[in-house]
């Protein structure tokens, strides 16, 4: 137990503020179904920055946790290209791969002790991942940023659900790591523990952190600093806070409309016109 990162010590190897860490074009993903296949990504763009909260969301199904298993390096995708500090990922021997991911990203999975070592106490936790990062971390600071301390030589097996998923995330936030990311982490948290979470991974993201989470909760999408739509695998939509809606059109021009705006087009067929320099839909069809 040695000394805590200060809240000004930047993320391990972070990528300097405002350049991206991770690039992924036209990701696509495939997992075999007793009907063929699932195609869980289905040409995702998507731009990983340092120092930001990125949430994901979108209905169950849509996409989330496997746009997380991708961008974690857990995954590799079928289909498209994902960059790391630029360099093509598919590219990289899996002794490369796993160093990256022990080094330099945290990972908290929607089952949080599936991100937690079943043998060790909270204090163990986070040592451990210290050890396995290369870092420093004082333990006892760590555990009280996520209220803890009294807690700290409990095993998970004792935790309550809230405790565990306070203690996945100090672990995965050791370092911090430039990339850190998150499944669900307040799903069925109380407004206190969420809180916690909350406010960890913010003053990560200010350490240079790159943070993604996917998300169903209001909670996290207000604490981010862009908002990823999901549906059916495709990137439907873009929200930095306090911006406007804007959506992804893919290479080859598809688009996909907010939900809200699929009962104007009941026909499922639109017009399309361009008009002096912007683009007009018009209901095709119908009554
Ligand atoms: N390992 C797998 N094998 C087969 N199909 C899978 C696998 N993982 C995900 N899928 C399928 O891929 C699609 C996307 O699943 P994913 O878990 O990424 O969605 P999600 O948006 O995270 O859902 P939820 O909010 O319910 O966690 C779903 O149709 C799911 O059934």
């Amino acid at each position: 137990m040695t000394t805590e990162p200060s809240p000004a010590t930047p993320a391990t190897s972070a990528a300097p503020a405002g350049v991206s860490l991770l690039e992924g074009r036209e990701l696509l993903q495939l997992y075999a179904a007793p009907t063929g296949s699932t195609q869980a990504l289905r040409g995702v763009d998507v731009t990983v920055t340092g120092g930001r909260i990125s949430a994901i969301t979108g209905p169950s199904g849509s996409g989330k946790s496997t746009l997380l298993a991708v961008l974690a390096l857990r995954e590799r995708p079928a289909g498209g290209e994902l960059r790391h500090r630029g360099r093509l990922v598919s590219g990289l021997s899996r002794r490369d791969l796993h160093r990256l991911r022990r080094r330099e990203i945290g990972w908290v999975a929607q089952r949080p002790t599936h991100s937690l070592f079943p043998q060790l106490d909270a204090r163990g936790q986070i040592a451990q991942m210290a050890r396995l990062r290369g870092v420093r971390a004082d333990v006892d600071a760590a555990l009280a940023e996520v209220a803890l301390t009294s807690r700290a030589t409990a095993s998970p097996a004792v935790m309550s659900g809230g405790e565990q998923q306070r203690l996945a995330v100090a672990a995965a936030g050791v370092g911090p790591p430039a990339l850190l990311i998150a499944d669900e982490p307040t799903a069925e948290l109380d407004d206190e523990s969420a809180g916690l979470v909350l406010s960890l991974l913010r003053t990560r993201a200010a350490q240079g952190a790159a943070v993604v989470i996917a998300t169903h909760d209001a909670r996290a999408i207000a604490a981010a600093d862009t908002v990823l739509r999901l549906r059916h695998g495709v990137l439907s939509g873009e929200q930095g806070a306090g911006e406007d809606h804007t959506a992804t059109i893919d290479g080859l021009g598809r688009l996909q409309l907010p939900e809200e705006a699929l009962p104007l087009f009941p026909t499922g067929r639109v017009v399309v016109t361009l008009v002096d320099g912007h683009v007009e839909l018009h209901p095709f069809g119908g009554p």
